[in-house]
């Protein structure tokens, strides 16, 4: 760490060591404390753009030939990044990044590097589908791999063996996924219409976004379109957010700063030359410096960071959990459910393709307000309209409304509860059980503590249906009926349902 700090300060990086310290914590790996009380606004450290680690900063792109990089597709999704790094790495001395890639784990708890009797123990959850193991290889094999072929000088034969491998590859990609930043550059350095450059970067201090993406997750659509990074969550928008992956940068010691739930108080800012580290919280000695991902649910700080976090949580009564997880209700499911072995007739291949047409959910979120999606109660309305019913909507242009009744009721507890039988075991009390043992490795802890999370969310969701269950019958018995009505949360395509390519 020494070594580090050193290189750090010696390519233009100012530490504020009376205010910052690097330790490990337990668990976390290494991580920065505040050894002295550090007032809320204060730059912890700052360092110059040339020490952040990209395909912009690098020199293989122009050494390799922008040409050539762009006819390999190395300036698509993750791959060009991965092969600078490991190509940095491979200059040894010379290279420029050497000391801080050195300093960086070659071992993740990441699902990537699970064995298969493992990533059984995530059966059900939102982490399976997204690893991305076998996109990521299909990139080194299809790009990186011939790439590397034809530049002999660049990538020596004998060097192959030990800094282009497949595993290394996937160690690099890692690194990104679990340190990189989102860094855009400055107005004025900026190689695309000014239109495209948000308006906030314009003059003033722009904070940099952990970038939440990975190698693992960019589709290539190929057809010359840009990559989608399918992640782009935190920007409040669709899977269809193009991101710019050339802004994806290692920061070499803001990537020490450890995340924790609802604890973020420091945040990285970038100006024109510099980024900076910035207290947003006063933080006392002692206490540890956080930068976050954003809180995110345990299926999504698994896959990424390696770790789950564990707080009190009020939707758990106090006990502990994620109060950020969620479950993931693929419209597939639904209709399964609903349709079973007619689900591929013609008449729901129709309704379906309509709803998909008109932008409706093929994913549907469950959080820990355990509202039901307003797009979940509308697909199932459209499912059971009569044809008469469906032809009077195809004329309306409109999905049925998200009303809840006796018809809908049954078919939501249905779904929710084949949900449930997609994990190992529905039970929660197996889990809660399992994770009082000991003897648990990491990984299945970690795989556990996901599952069960996501299982206590649909058992909140089967209370609020009980719940509404209750107020139609009372609803029923006051001979209120029909004047009052009771829908499920939301509007149709708000925040609880997303689309997602799977
Ligand atoms: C940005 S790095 C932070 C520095 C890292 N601890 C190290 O030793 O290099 C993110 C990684 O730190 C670890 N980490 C961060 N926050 C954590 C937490 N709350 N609990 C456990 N591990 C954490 C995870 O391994 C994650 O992938």
């Amino acid at each position: 760490m020494n070594d580090f700090v050193a290189w750090f300060q010696h390519n233009g990086g100012v530490l504020d060591t009376s205010m910052m310290g690097i330790t490990d914590f337990p668990g976390s790996g290494r991580g920065a404390v505040a050894l002295q009380d550090i007032p809320e606004n204060h730059t912890i450290f700052t360092l110059p753009r040339s020490l952040i680690l990209s395909t912009q900063t690098s020199t293989l792109p122009s050494v390799f030939g922008l040409e050539a990089w762009k006819k390999h597709k190395l300036h698509k999704g993750w791959v060009g990044l991965i092969l600078c790094m490991m190509w940095e790495e491979a200059q040894g001395s010379q290279g420029k990044w050497i000391t801080y890639l050195a300093s960086l784990p070659t071992q993740f708890d990441t699902p990537m590097f699970w064995s298969d009797e493992e990533l059984q123990e995530l059966q059900g959850t939102a982490v399976v589908d997204k690893i991305g193991r076998d996109e990521a290889e299909r990139d080194y094999h299809e790009k990186l791999a011939p790439a590397i072929k034809t530049r002999p000088d660049l990538f020596p034969s004998d060097q192959i063996d030990t800094w282009y491998t497949l595993h290394r590859y996937h160690v690099t990609g890692s690194r990104i996924l679990s340190r990189s930043f989102n860094v855009e550059r400055w107005e004025g350095e900026v190689e695309q219409d000014a239109e495209d450059v948000p308006a906030e970067d314009s003059n003033e201090d722009s904070q940099a976004d952990t970038s939440i993406g990975s190698a693992m997750d960019v589709d290539d659509p190929g057809d010359g379109e840009e990559a989608v990074d399918e992640e782009s969550s935190d920007k409040d928008s669709d899977d269809e957010e193009i991101e710019d992956t050339s802004d994806i940068a290692m920061v070499p010691m803001a990537d020490i700063l450890n995340a924790r739930y609802d604890s973020v108080n420091a945040k990285l800012f970038y100006e024109k030359d510099h980024l900076h580290m910035v207290t947003t919280k006063p933080i006392n000695a002692g206490e540890q410096i956080f930068n976050t991902y954003g809180d995110l649910p345990n299926s999504d700080l698994l896959r990424r960071y390696g770790h789950v976090d564990i707080v009190p949580c009020p939707h758990l009564k106090g006990a502990l959990g994620n109060p950020q997880d969620v479950v993931e209700i693929r419209a597939d499911l639904v209709v399964n459910v609903i349709c079973g072995d007619a689900s591929n007739d013609e008449t729901y291949r129709q309704r379906i393709d309509w709803w998909l047409d008109e932008g409706g959910d093929d994913v549907f979120i469950i959080d820990t307000d355990p509202i039901i999606p307003a797009a979940l109660t509308s697909l199932t309305r459209l499912l059971l309209l009569t044809q008469e019913e469906w032809e009077k909507t195809l004329e309306k242009g409109r999905p049925p409304k998200s009303k809840f009744d006796l018809q809908v009721s049954p078919l939501l507890r249905r779904i929710f509860e084949t949900r449930l039988t997609g994990y190992q075991s529905p039970d929660l009390e197996v889990d809660t059980k399992l994770l009082a043992s000991e003897s648990l490795t990491i990984n299945k802890r970690h795989a556990i503590v996901v599952r069960l999370g996501e299982k206590q969310v649909l058992a909140g969701v089967l209370d609020t249906l009980r719940l509404m269950e209750a107020a139609l019958s009372d609803v029923g018995s006051n001979g209120s009926k029909g004047k009052r009505r009771v829908v499920s949360g939301g509007t149709a395509g708000e925040t609880k349902s997303k689309k997602a390519r799977h």
